[in-house]
């Protein structure tokens, strides 16, 4: 099989030219989720769109990086709440604010629908946990999420531009506390609180 390690190294300006391909390419296929949302199940051009889809996945198959290379090169880039490079990220994209709060933008589509027309809670959830913890400021090293408490006070809808606000509360020891909020209209309509933990050095575990 062919590994990264065998491929010879792009040079610098081809290297950027494929990292803005492959966010064309995660932005390409978020179209094609939500495409296939709205499709006709009676549609025949289903089966064309089937046939090509499987083309440019035998296409991507070879080569690949292996599973555990690319469990080895985590990014922000590939995240799957604000990763540019993840097609299944919406994406959001975080802004640090100069009062220390963390502020996103993000629409969502129909790939998200919850209720009819409302988006899933469970990704209210989602994007609450990434932009407290990234609230938290975790620059020397990884965070983790040890508890999330979700409020959902009214349904948040598709199709509308929402702000995600969350900022920093309390520190104590490697312990974390953020709090945030997805706003529309100016109203809250989903309000989190989490607790993050910076995991003990390995060799104190
Ligand atoms: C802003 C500008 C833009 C920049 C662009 C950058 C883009 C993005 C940037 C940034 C975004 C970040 C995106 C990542 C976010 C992802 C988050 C996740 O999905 S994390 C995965 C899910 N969570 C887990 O899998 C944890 C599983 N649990 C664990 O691993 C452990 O339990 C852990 C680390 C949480 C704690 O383990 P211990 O061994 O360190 O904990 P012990 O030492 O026993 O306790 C320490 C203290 O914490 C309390 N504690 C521990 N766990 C607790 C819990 N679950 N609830 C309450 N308290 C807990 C304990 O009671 C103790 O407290 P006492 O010091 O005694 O006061």
């Amino acid at each position: 099989m062919t590994t990264v390690e065998d491929r010879p190294l792009p040079a610098p300006e081809a290297e950027l030219e494929y990292a803005a391909a492959l966010e064309r390419d995660a932005v390409q296929l978020r179209r094609i989720v939500d495409l296939l949302q709205r499709v006709d199940v009676d549609d025949p051009l289903l089966l064309d769109v089937a046939e090509e889809l499987d083309a440019l996945s035998e296409h991507l198959e070879n080569p690949v990086e292996t599973v555990t290379e690319t469990i080895r090169n985590p990014g922000w880039r590939h995240d799957p709440v604000s990763g540019v490079e993840n097609a299944i990220a919406p994406p959001i994209i975080l802004e640090s604010q100069p009062d220390g709060s963390v502020t996103a933008g993000v629409e969502f589509g129909l790939p998200y629908q919850g209720p009819n027309s409302f988006v899933h809670g469970g990704i209210s959830a989602m994007v609450m946990d990434h932009v407290l913890s990234a609230a938290t400021t975790p620059k020397d090293g990884p965070i983790f999420t040890a508890q999330l408490t979700v409020r959902y006070h009214r349904p948040l809808p598709l199709f509308v531009p929402l702000t995600v606000v969350a900022r920093l509360k309390e520190r104590e020891g490697r312990k974390i506390w953020a709090t945030g909020e997805i706003v529309v209209d100016g109203k809250i309509a989903v309000s989190a609180e989490g607790l993050f933990i910076q995991p003990r050095p390995k060799a104190a575990r």
